[in-house]
């Protein structure tokens, strides 16, 4: 997969390109109702014996059109990079990644699908049916055909529901905000999961009988909500079951830090692996985090907290479901 960052000086030009089936939209997640579309370009691409492009935007747009957000604030379920991964595991020919600033975001309809779309050789569009382009949104998939002009062909892809409810990237964020990462894993299609960096803690761990690795989390994720989570833990290509807490260690601290950390007990791991960089995946929200009135109390709930994990890890929920949908 090419990945090319497009800005408003270096639209890509039709020469440049074969023919492209190109699948449009934000894509923060790569979720189900995502991979439907991608997989629906890929199809006709297969057809037309074209290749499959997807068009994404960066930052995220309502870091631009939102006095709520900035760049600086957003969170996303995939950062870049992993949203890059999960397309290069769909297939994806070509990504676009276009500069969404104040001057994209003025393009009329109609000159966002003559420079980006047809200047840049699309020859058709696949969209879901709530998506829309050009100022103030205006440009939808109904008004596709007006501004395409014959010179391009599309198809929308219907709505994408789970218990009556569209997948789509908010609700996928509000379910990990809220902790709820086994329904976040089914509207995804695979577990959520965090990169990040070990980095050196308290070292308390040890001396309890439960060490653990904190991880840094350096590119703009959305955390889960705080509290003790059944997790995968993968380093240097090794996949180890773990028990993660993420919080602000309130039976140690009186005052809370800026940021909760996130610290996991790797089970039977023995190896010193600060600077790593590892993956988490979050497969079920065990509890809230507590203050104890004793380290005794605490080391008691972390064995029972260990168990739990490992019955979790070693059940059902290894897998997650895909056959619900
Ligand atoms: C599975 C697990 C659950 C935890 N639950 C709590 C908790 O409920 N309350 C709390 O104050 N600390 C909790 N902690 C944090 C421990 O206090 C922390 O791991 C210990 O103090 C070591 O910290 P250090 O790695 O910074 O040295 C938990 C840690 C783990 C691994
Ligand atoms: N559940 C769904 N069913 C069908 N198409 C979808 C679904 N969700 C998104 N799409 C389509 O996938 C593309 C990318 O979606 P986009 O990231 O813009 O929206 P979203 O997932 O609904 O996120 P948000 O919650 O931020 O609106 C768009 O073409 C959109 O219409």
């Amino acid at each position: 997969m090419k990945t090319i960052y497009v800005y408003h000086d270096n639209i890509p030009k039709a020469e440049d390109f074969p023919p492209l089936v190109m699948a449009l939209g934000y894509f923060d997640g790569v979720h189900r109702g995502h991979q439907e579309v991608i997989r629906t370009a890929g199809q006709i691409a297969g057809q037309k014996q074209a290749k499959l492009a997807v068009m994404t935007f960066s930052p995220h747009p309502k870091t631009v059109l939102s006095p709520d957000y900035s760049e600086e604030t957003m969170r996303y379920i995939t950062p870049l990079p992993v949203k890059e991964e999960e397309m290069k595991k769909l297939e994806v020919d070509y990504l676009f990644v276009v500069h969404f600033d104040q001057q994209f975001a003025e393009l009329e309809p109609q000159e966002f699908v003559d420079s980006y779309l047809i200047g840049s050789r699309t020859i058709h569009v696949v969209a879901g049916f709530d998506f829309s382009y050009g100022r103030l949104g205006k440009g939808t998939m109904e008004t596709l055909p007006f501004h395409a002009r014959g010179k391009l062909d599309y198809t929308t892809v219907g709505k994408k529901e789970w218990e009556n409810e569209k997948i789509s990237s908010t609700l996928i964020k509000q379910c990990i905000l809220e902790g709820n990462v086994e329904k976040a894993s089914v509207l995804l299609g695979r577990l959520y999961a965090i990169r990040g960096l070990v980095v050196k803690g308290e070292q308390r761990g040890r001396t309890i009988g439960f060490p653990t690795a904190n991880v840094q989390i350096e590119d703009p994720y959305i955390v889960p909500d705080t509290g003790v989570y059944a997790v995968w833990f993968t380093v240097q290509g090794r996949r180890w079951k773990g028990v993660c807490n993420i919080g602000y260690k309130p039976t140690f601290h009186d005052i809370r830090a800026e940021r909760p950390e996130v610290e996991v007990h790797v089970f039977d791991m023995d190896e010193s692996i600060y600077g790593a960089k590892v993956d988490v995946e979050w497969v079920q929200r065990l509890r809230g985090e507590k203050k104890f009135s004793s380290v005794e109390n605490l080391i008691e709930q972390l064995h029972l907290d260990k168990k739990q994990a490992e019955k979790v890890l070693s059940g059902q929920h290894r897998e997650i479901r895909t056959q619900d949908l």
